[in-house]
């Protein structure tokens, strides 16, 4: 399990411009050592904030898109191109616009699809994709994601796993369905710590005075049922990506300014 590191950005802004940045340059150096790369996708302001940004750097391109797996670490269990859908907001700021192959695309099942409106069927059929596209040497039943992006929330959930809800304690499945969720929509699809924590990389990306309390105690020790975010780390490393509200109740010990 990594240990934290904390980068700080001035604004919400350069957090987003920094991640995108950031993730170019880890997608780049993955495809340049292993051919491929997997990336999971966040919703959240935060996270669809980067992916546009993303679409709007020049170096995009140097990542190679048709050797790219993208995936999400969950979903709003709402009809295909709802635009809440966390897929939707993806794929507006930057899916679209870059020449990424349909088929390495892993949008989570919506709720008009095959499955109909039975949110744990469509898990089932989720953890059935990342276990198909998992290899003999990953770590369990999903593939051993190159970056998993996390947003937080001001009560420290990620993804879809909200403080003291039974997702938290799903130890098998990779993906669960999410009812009740106090962020609406209430029905959601969503990977699970065991799937979140196989990845090499986890970044949180958390922007807002609003997140600055769950932040502290997410490294303060808090545990992972009263602050999901506790509970989210890479097998390699694990990055803070803040700005400097989200920030400001951290000691000065645990911060590292990105910039002046
Ligand atoms: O589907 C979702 O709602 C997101 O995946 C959720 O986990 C989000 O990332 C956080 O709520 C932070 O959202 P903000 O960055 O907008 O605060």
């Amino acid at each position: 399990m990594s240990t934290p590191e904390v980068i700080v950005h001035p604004t919400a802004e350069l957090l987003a411009q920094a991640a995108a940045a950031r993730l170019v340059t880890r997608l780049v150096d993955v495809q340049a050592a292993r051919g491929s790369a997997s990336v999971v996708l966040t919703g959240g302001g935060v996270g669809t904030a980067t992916l546009a940004a993303l679409a709007a750097l020049p170096a995009r391109d140097a990542i190679d898109w048709a050797r790219l797996s993208v995936w999400w670490g969950d979903e709003r269990f709402l009809p295909s191109g709802h635009p809440d859908r966390n897929e939707t907001g993806a794929r507006a700021a930057l899916l679209d616009q870059v020449p990424v192959s349909a088929t390495s695309v892993h949008a989570m099942p919506p709720s008009d699809g095959v499955d109909g409106d039975q949110p744990e069927v469509a898990a089932e059929r989720y953890a059935a994709e990342l276990a198909a596209a998992s290899r003999s040497e990953d770590h369990g039943p999903v593939p051993t994601f190159d970056v998993l992006m996390l947003g937080v929330g001001p009560d420290g959930h990620i993804a879809s796993l909200f403080p003291e809800q039974p997702a938290l304690y799903e130890e098998e499945r990779s993906v669960v369905a999410v009812r009740g969720a106090p962020k609406p929509p209430p029905t959601r699809i969503s990977l699970t710590f065991a799937a979140i924590n196989a990845a090499r990389e986890v970044w949180f990306l958390a922007g807002g005075a609003e997140k600055a309390s769950a932040v502290r105690m997410a490294l303060s020790g808090a545990g992972p049922t009263q602050i999901p975010a506790a509970g989210a780390h890479g097998r390699q490393r694990t990055l803070w990506l803040l700005d400097r509200a989200a920030a400001k109740e951290l000691p000065p010990g645990l911060q590292r300014i990105a910039s002046p």
